[in-house]
């Protein structure tokens, strides 16, 4: 297996991303998160663009030990200077200088001659190398400069005492297949690249950075430049855990290998994600919050019988605590029994899974995630309120207008098996579903005691209805689980006043049996 060198610009490329300005604290703290990872450099800043970006760097220099820590230089000695003042304490300092090679970048933004490019770079590499150990030089804009020209400045540059000589796609541009192409190009054609690691640092603005990168390793690049969630200026870099994660699922295919502590990954992710406030998007491969999880019933049901079905990383690998299964509409009855046999419910019958089952589903049609919290309220209504069914809800339609008068409409199945349909109007919707029962029943109910609360939070979180009624002398309490506040109500009512019926019937019961 090749060892691929892990170059982390988080906090210099990765701070260049819109919105992100990252303080002394803050980048400190990343540094030595960077240095738990096992990156091998990291690239703290850019000295000689800011009093803070110098002390940071310097900082993070001065007290990293097991990765080299570097920072970016334009090609000055002015730039150099700075950086040699912010790492030269460093247990291995090294300069990242950088020169455009493209026509357009140097034509345009540079004003300088190809000759006079290649001059410019070699005084630099010089310069810096009378300060530094060991020096990158970065052919900005690589992957749209003529490879010829490459392979001239390459040479020259390693000549002057680079040891690293990266590649960039600046701006996104190139493909896998092409990337590929010119690392391969440049070891066969550099003359003395032997004396020199070759790096690639790719962009997103194509979707490719991560394709791109582990396509310049096929074509032989020793080093990847990448940051912690894909951040970076633009559309951002390619994603260091990406990549990490790629060459150790498929070294297989790669045969190459970083030496990253993979299991900081997920932690490096989320502390990057909190500091520049940059939100990970739930469906990002290996950091995302849905990078583990399972909804539809087929693949749920592959999971438990065997993990490999549908997991090619273990959440472990990078971190995760578990892979987690989520209960939703497409989720199917294996996983249900299980998130039963998980909470506890270890002697369901048959008949209990299905109708809580397909209450399960009524609920996941409303509702985006079905949560434990959830399935213990359709289980206590399945255990407590099954034994005492004399009335039960069918149907509920509510008419409500601010100018209107609150109609309520109910289809019941009453104790004998009717079904009756009824209709009432209230004051308010819940005194006209309440009205609507009282009719339905046929006698007196008086509402003594209503609360109501939501079992989870979010706005599509189930209702719970507690409420105590009085019929008749009796009192009972009685609760109601729904979707919907009025139809918790109903069912909270009526499981009062079926508590009462039960309480009835059973006190019958007892004096037959007793005159028996
Ligand atoms: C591809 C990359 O990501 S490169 C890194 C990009 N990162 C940054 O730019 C962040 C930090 N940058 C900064 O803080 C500032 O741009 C500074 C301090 C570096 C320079 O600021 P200023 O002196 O105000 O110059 P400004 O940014 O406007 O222009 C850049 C100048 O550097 C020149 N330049 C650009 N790249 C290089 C280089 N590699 N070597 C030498 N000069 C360069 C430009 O041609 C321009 O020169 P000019 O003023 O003679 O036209
Ligand atoms: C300075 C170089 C490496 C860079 O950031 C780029 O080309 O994108």
């Amino acid at each position: 297996m090749r060892k691929i060198n892990v170059f982390d610009t988080t906090l210099r490329d990765g701070e260049q991303s819109p919105g992100v300005s990252l303080n002394f604290e803050e980048k400190v703290e990343i540094g030595k998160q960077l240095e738990r990872l096992g990156t091998d450099i990291i690239e703290a800043g850019f000295p000689a663009s800011s009093k803070g970006d110098f002390e940071a760097v310097k900082r993070i220099s001065d007290l990293v030990s097991d990765s080299s820590v570097t920072g970016l230089s334009r090609s000055l000695q002015k730039d150099i200077d700075v950086s040699w003042e912010a790492l030269k304490n460093g247990a291995e300092p090294r300069l990242h200088v950088f020169l455009a090679t493209s026509p357009v970048h140097m034509k345009y933004k540079l004003g300088m001659t190809p000759d006079q490019v290649v001059e410019n770079a070699v005084e630099s590499v010089k310069y810096a190398r009378q300060r530094f150990p060991k020096v990158q030089f970065s052919a900005e804009d690589a992957c749209r400069s003529d490879w010829d020209f490459l392979v001239r400045i390459t040479e020259q540059v390693i000549d002057a005492g680079a040891e690293v000589i990266n590649l960039p796609d600046t701006v996104g541009y190139i493909t896998p297949a092409e990337i590929q192409e010119m690392f391969t190009y440049m070891k066969e054609n550099v003359r003395n690249i032997e004396k020199a690691n070759l790096s690639a640092h790719c962009h997103d603005d194509l979707g490719m950075a991560v394709a791109n990168s582990l396509a310049a390793v096929e074509g032989g690049a020793d080093q990847v430049e990448c940051a912690i969630n894909g951040i970076g200026e633009r559309a951002g870099n390619a994603s260091l855990e990406e990549i990490a994660v790629a060459l150790h699922i498929r070294g297989d295919y790669y045969k190459a290998k970083t030496d990253l502590t993979l299991n900081e990954v997920k932690r490096t992710s989320a502390l990057v994600s909190r500091v520049t406030g940059m939100q990970v998007p739930n469906n990002k491969a290996v950091v995302g919050d849905n990078a583990f999880a399972h909804e539809s019933g087929i693949h749920q049901d592959g999971m438990l019988k065997e993990k490999s079905t549908y997991e090619i990383i273990t959440p472990e690998l990078v971190g995760v605590s578990s892979n987690r299964m989520v209960l939703g509409k497409h989720s199917g009855r294996h996983a249900f029994v299980e998130k039963l046999k998980e909470l506890g419910y270890h002697n369901t019958t048959e008949e209990e899974v299905k109708r809580v089952f397909t209450a399960f589903k009524a609920l996941a049609d409303k509702k985006k995630e079905v949560s434990d919290e959830d399935i213990f309220a359709l289980m206590t209504e399945e255990k407590l309120d099954s034994s005492t069914a004399h009335y039960e809800l069918q149907s509920l339609q509510v008419n409500y207008g601010t100018h209107n008068i609150p109609t309520a409409a109910l289809t019941v199945a009453a104790p004998d098996g009717e079904v009756v349909e009824e209709a009432a109007t209230g004051s308010g919707s819940v005194e006209a579903v309440y009205n609507t029962i009282e009719r339905i029943v046929g006698d007196a109910i008086t509402l003594k005691d209503y609360r109501i609360q939501s079992i989870t939070g979010g706005e599509d979180a189930l209702a719970e209805v507690f409420v105590t009624v009085r019929l008749n002398d009796e009192e009972a309490p009685g609760r109601g689980t729904a979707h919907d506040v009025l139809e918790a109500s109903a069912k909270a009512y009526i499981h009062a006043v079926n508590r009462i019926l039960s309480r009835r019937a059973e006190g019958m019961e007892t004096a037959e049996t007793l005159e028996v």
